[in-house]
């Protein structure tokens, strides 16, 4: 049997915290949601003011392909406008998210995400690996949403799923359109790519996988010792984000520190993940980022992860190896990747390395140049 990406946590459960606590309706920080305080973050940018944000690509620019390579070595995070998605989707799809997570806390567990589970209502993945809780909620989404919209709205699901429908047939058009830019601007052809066909489709029973992460952060009344979504790489290819006009979305820069990267009208935020860092053997590393939370504003995001077949084997490209740049990774699968992140979390990329570099270069993800906790 094919494997499928709603099984990659069968071997890893996550178990919820029982105490479900209503954020909308907190009104003081409680201990089990105080982290050590941002304002001492020694990757704070915020004093600093940084001005440096990551590129904004317009990609019917004739230089677009030029740009994606440059933003994708230096950044790992751009913004893409003129992607073709239409503005009135990308309302449509904040609309679904409000009207999800505005339901009451009680309706919402109904479709809440089942311990070896991907899909349905609940905390990240990656909350198990931190001492406190993130302030926000999640919806995660593979395939047809049905099955939990059932749940949520007995008599009234279709709207939300012909939504959710639409908007993941957009973005996995767009995905693939990005992942052959970032690719070609490595000089890589979709000849070089062997389980994609020469007309760039993936090939394959089910195409490529990927998952819906609706994201919710309430406001907060103590933001700089709350955090939204904590420091993580994606375990994607690439991931498509949308985030409301709240401001939350940080990247951390090398030598700068946390970035924000702030929200633009009818823009969409693109992130390298660490198939792809594995697949361009490190050429496009991924992007450690997180989302901090507002005193007043409530936040929305929605981010397509975007990934190959989930029994593909992905390894570094042939292509950009050679006796000077030798395979940094060992082939994973889609869904082993996953499994594990969900036991290794900031370690896993570094535990599917093959070798140290000759320059001592460690991985994104490794965090040992950020404090995780
Ligand atoms: C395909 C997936 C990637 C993801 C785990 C998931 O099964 C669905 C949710 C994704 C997400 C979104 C928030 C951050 C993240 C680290 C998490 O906890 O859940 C990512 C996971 C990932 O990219 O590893
Ligand atoms: O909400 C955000 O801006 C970040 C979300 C995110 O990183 C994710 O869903 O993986
Ligand atoms: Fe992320």
């Amino acid at each position: 049997m094919p494997s499928r990406l709603s099984d990659a946590f069968r071997a890893h459960p996550l178990y919820h915290n029982p105490k479900h606590l209503d954020l909308n309706s907190v009104k003081e920080l409680p201990d089990s949601h105080a982290w050590a305080s941002l304002e001492g973050d020694p990757f704070s940018s915020e004093d600093s003011c940084s001005i440096e944000t990551p590129p904004i690509i317009d990609l019917s620019d004739p230089n677009a392909l030029k740009l994606v390579g440059y933003a994708c070595k230096t950044w790992g995070v751009f913004q893409v406008i003129k992607h073709d998605i239409p503005l009135s989707l990308l309302n449509d799809i904040e609309s679904a998210g409000r009207t999800l997570f505005s339901l009451p806390i009680q309706q919402k567990l109904k479709a809440a995400r089942s311990p070896d589970g991907v899909s349905g209502y609940g905390v990240a993945r990656i909350s198990s690996f931190f001492p406190k809780h993130m302030w926000s909620e999640g919806f995660t989404i593979v395939g047809s949403p049905l099955e939990h919209a059932s749940l949520l709205w007995p008599q009234d699901y279709s709207k939300f799923c012909d939504v959710i429908e639409e908007y993941e047939k957009e973005m996995k058009k767009l995905a693939g359109r990005l992942m052959w830019l970032m690719l070609e601007s490595l000089g890589i052809a979709k000849e070089d790519v062997k389980w994609a066909d020469p007309k760039g489709d993936i090939k394959g029973e089910g195409a490529t996988a990927a998952a819906l992460q609706l994201n919710f952060y309430p406001a907060c009344p103590d933001p700089n010792r709350a955090m939204g979504l904590a420091a993580h790489t994606d375990s994607t290819l690439l991931t498509i984000l949308h985030q409301n006009n709240t401001s939350g979305l940080q990247v951390l820069r090398e030598g700068i520190g946390w970035v924000t990267v702030p929200p633009i009208h009818g823009a969409l935020v693109v992130n390298i993940g660490d198939l792809l860092h594995i697949l361009t053997n490190g050429l496009y590393p991924s992007v450690l980022h997180r989302a901090v939370v507002n005193r007043t504003q409530q936040r929305l995001s929605i981010a397509y992860l975007f990934g190959p077949p989930c029994s593909v084997q992905i390894s570094p490209l042939s292509k950009l190896v050679d006796h000077g740049h030798p395979p940094l990774y060992r082939p994973v699968t889609w869904n082993e990747y996953l499994g594990t992140k969900a036991k290794h979390f900031d370690k896993a990329l570094s535990s599917v390395r093959l070798c140290s570099s000759p320059n001592g270069f460690s991985d994104v993800n490794d965090h040992n140049r950020v404090k995780v906790g």
